[in-house]
């Protein structure tokens, strides 16, 4: 559903339907929103944003292939669909650190640690993350120091540097949200 999801929002952002067409297609969506609503469940509930499902469920962020990972690292691929275009074939500026937020996040809750979020997130940008590339992306542990974990993480289109990121997660106390 949501790989469909995906495919349907690629198709808006490449489309220029007429106003008959739009408003054909927006009864059809309003109709399928209604569809859904005596299924809404608690977030606890949810498979949205799960990830043990598949694309973790979610349309937010670009779906990442974990290709290795281990407790202190990752590697995984990634391609910005046409959805994620900001211009001129280039992925939006803020979908990369929503990339890099989601896998430096996942690398700094993996291996058993405790749950943690994101106090700061660092980003540059170095050349632009083409759509329909196939982008590489690596990410490790720096250092560790209390409840402090810092992450960095690459982005590369082949041998060029995309982007290049670096993550403070502070694990969570028992009870902090
Ligand atoms: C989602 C995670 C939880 C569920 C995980 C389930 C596992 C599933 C696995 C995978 C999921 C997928 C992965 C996605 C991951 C995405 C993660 C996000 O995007 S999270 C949303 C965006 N982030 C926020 O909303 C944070 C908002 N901020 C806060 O909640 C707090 O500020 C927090 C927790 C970050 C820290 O607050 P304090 O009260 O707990 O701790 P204090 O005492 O302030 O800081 C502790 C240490 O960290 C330093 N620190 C804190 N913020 C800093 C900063 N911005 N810069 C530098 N140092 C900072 C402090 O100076 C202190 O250092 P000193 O111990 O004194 O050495």
């Amino acid at each position: 559903m949501i790989e469909s999801l995906r495919s349907f929002l690629d198709r808006v952002a490449g489309a220029r339907p007429t106003a008959e067409e739009s408003a054909e297609l927006a009864a059809t969506l309003d109709r399928l929103s209604a569809g859904l609503a005596d299924r809404q469940v608690s977030e606890r509930e949810r498979l949205f944003a799960r990830l043990s499902v598949q694309g973790r469920g979610q349309s937010l962020t670009p779906q990442l292939f974990i290709d290795e990972q281990d407790a202190q690292s990752v590697t995984g691929h990634v391609t910005f669909r046409p959805y994620f275009v900001g211009g001129n074939g280039a992925a939006h500026g803020g979908t990369i650190p929503l990339l890099f937020d989601e896998a430096l996040g996942r690398l700094a809750n993996a291996g058993g640690r405790r749950a943690s979020r994101t106090a700061y997130l660092t980003v540059n940008f170095r050349s632009i993350a083409r759509i329909g590339n196939r982008l590489t992306l690596t990410a490790r542990h720096v250092k560790e120091d209390g409840r402090k974990r810092v992450i960095s993480g690459e982005l590369r289109d082949g041998d060029l540097l995309v982007a290049d990121a670096e993550g403070l997660f502070v694990e969570l106390r028992p009870g902090q949200p």
